[in-house]
C-alpha cells in the first residue's frame, strides 16, 4: 500500500490509508468503521491560526471545539489505496499539491526584497503559511503584522518565525544581508554575505530533506554554490534566482519595442547575474518567429542592449537606493512554480557540471526544485560569452569552497 509522503510526514505510524484531510494536524485518534472498512474517522488538533487554511475538503463545520490556540477537527473520509506501480511521478507530486499539507514558505530576510517576495507570494494564494525570519526581530514582527493586514483576499497566514522553523519549510527563500550601495558591484558584497549565509544555513539545520532553497541574496550565483555545498540538500533543491530578473527586464524591453505582450516573447539573459551576463539572441523568438529575423532587431546595437539590461539594477539603485519589485515578482513566481509543481522553464542559477560552477541556464522548475537543465542553442559568439561568464564565476567560487 502506498502512503502519500505528506501523510507519512504528518501522521507518523499511520499505515492504513490515504485520506483527504488537513494541514499539519496533530493526530489524536483514528477509527475504522465496523460496517465499512474503507471509512476512517480522524480526530486531530490543529493550531487555531491555521483554521483559515484548511483545504477545500474540510471546513469550519468539522471543528468540534475551538480555543484561542487549538481547534479540534473530526472528519470521516473514504480511504483511497493506491498501488505504487500505478502512481506515476507526476501523479505523486500532484497528490502532494492537491492534499495541501505542505505549503509553507519561509522568507529569511524581512527587508525590502524579502517582504516584497512574501507579499506577492501571498497574493498568489499558493502558500498556506509564510514565515518571516530576520535577525532584527522587532522589525520582522512589524513587517509580519503589516503583511498580515494585506491578507484580505486569500487564506495565506503570515507569522514571524525562527531559523530552525525556516529549515522545516517546503520552500526556503534567502533574502538576507547586505545590498549594493551606488557604484558597488554585486560581487563586492561577497565577504559580508558569505558569513551571513553560513550563519543562516547553520541556524536552520537540520534542514528537512525535501526542502527547496531559493537564493536571492547577492552575489546570487556564488552564494548559491556555497549554499549547495553547506546546506546538505541535493544540488537540484538549491538554486538561485539568477538571471530570471534580467530576463524579465529584457522581456519588458522587447515588449515595449514590439508593442507585444511579454507573454508572447521568449528570450533569455543567461550566465552571471552580474556584469558578464549575455543575451541568447539566437534562441529568442516572438510568437514562434526567430527574434533575429525581425528588422527592428537587425538594426539594434546588441551590445548596447546587453549593457542596458546588465546595468539596469545600478540605474535603479542610483535613483532610489535599491531594487525590490522586480525581484519580488520573480521570487513569488518561483515559489508558485514549486508549490504548484508547474514545471515552468526559467533561467535560474544552477550547478552546471560541464563548467563546474553555478550560473543561469534555462531550467525546468517543479515541486522538487530543478527537474532538468535545458540549454538553448547558442551562436559561437554567445557560447564564448557563456564560457567567459562561467570562468568568472568559477574563479570567484573557488575562493569560497568549503
Ligand atoms: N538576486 C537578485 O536579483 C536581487 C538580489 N537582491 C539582494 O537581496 C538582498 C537583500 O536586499 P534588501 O532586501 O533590499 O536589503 P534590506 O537591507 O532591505 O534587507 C536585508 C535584511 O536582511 C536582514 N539580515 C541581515 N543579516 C541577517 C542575518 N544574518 N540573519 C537574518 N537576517 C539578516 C536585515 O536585518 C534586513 O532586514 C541583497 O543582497 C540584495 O543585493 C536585491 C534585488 C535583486
Ligand atoms: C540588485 C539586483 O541584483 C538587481 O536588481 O538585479
Amino acid at each position: 500500500m502506498f502512503i502519500s509522503p505528506p501523510f507519512k510526514e504528518i501522521l507518523p505510524g499511520w499505515r492504513k490509508s490515504i485520506i483527504d484531510v488537513a494541514t499539519r494536524p496533530l493526530l489524536l485518534s483514528t477509527t475504522t468503521h465496523q460496517t465499512n472498512k474503507n471509512l476512517v474517522t480522524v480526530k486531530a488538533r490543529i493550531p487555531s491560526s491555521s483554521l483559515g487554511s484548511l483545504p477545500y475538503s474540510l471546513s469550519t463545520s468539522h471543528v468540534s471545539s475551538l480555543t484561542s490556540s487549538s481547534a479540534f477537527i473530526t472528519t470521516s473520509a473514504t480511504t483511497t489505496i493506491v498501488k505504487p506501480s500505478k502512481l506515476s511521478r507526476r501523479n505523486y507530486t500532484a497528490e502532494k499539491v492537491r492534499c495541501g499539507t505542505s505549503k509553507q514558505v519561509a522568507v529569511v530576510g524581512a527587508g525590502a526584497v524579502g517582504s516584497t517576495i512574501a507579499l506577492l507570494t501571498m497574493m498568489k494564494n499558493v502558500a498556506s503559511e509564510i514565515l518571516l525570519v530576520d535577525k532584527a526581530k522587532d522589525f520582522a514582527l512589524g513587517q509580519t503584522w503589516d503583511l498580515a493586514d494585506a491578507n484580505i483576499v486569500n487564506s495565506t497566514k503570515v507569522r514571524q518565525g525562527t531559523l530552525k522553523q525556516a529549515g522545516q519549510a517546503e520552500v526556503i527563500v534567502i533574502a538576507t544581508g547586505a545590498k549594493q550601495q551606488p557604484g558597488e558591484s554585486r560581487q563586492q558584497l561577497i565577504d559580508r554575505n558569505y558569513e551571513m549565509l553560513k550563519e543562516t544555513i547553520d541556524g536552520m539545520q537540520p534542514i528537512q530533506k525535501d526542502g527547496v532553497m531559493v537564493l536571492v541574496t547577492n552575489p546570487v550565483d556564488t552564494l548559491t554554490l556555497i549554499a549547495q555545498n553547506i546546506s546538505g540538500l541535493p544540488r537540484n533543491q538549491v538554486f538561485g534566482s539568477g538571471t530570471y530578473l534580467d530576463t524579465c527586464r529584457l522581456t519588458v524591453y522587447l515588449s515595449d519595442l514590439f508593442n507585444i505582450s511579454p507573454s508572447c516573447i521568449h528570450a533569455y539573459v543567461l550566465g552571471e547575474h552580474g556584469d558578464s551576463q549575455f543575451i541568447a539572441w539566437d534562441a529568442a523568438s516572438i510568437g514562434g518567429r526567430p527574434l533575429n529575423s525581425f528588422p527592428e532587431i537587425r538594426q539594434l546595437d546588441k551590445e548596447t542592449v546587453r549593457l542596458a539590461i546588465a546595468n539596469k539594477a545600478m540605474d535603479i539603485i542610483d535613483y532610489k537606493g535599491s531594487t525590490y519589485y522586480g525581484i519580488g515578482a520573480c521570487g513569488a513566481s518561483i515559489c508558485e512554480s514549486i508549490l504548484r509543481n508547474a514545471l515552468n522553464i526559467r533561467p535560474l542559477s544552477v550547478y552546471v557540471k560541464e563548467f563546474d560552477t553555478v550560473l543561469s541556464i534555462p531550467s525546468k522548475l517543479g515541486a522538487k526544485g530543478i527537474e532538468q537543465i535545458m540549454p538553448v542553442p547558442l551562436s559561437p559568439g554567445e557560447h564564448k560569452q557563456l564560457m567567459e561568464s562561467a570562468a568568472t564565476l568559477r574563479a570567484i567560487g573557488e575562493r569560497y569552497q568549503k
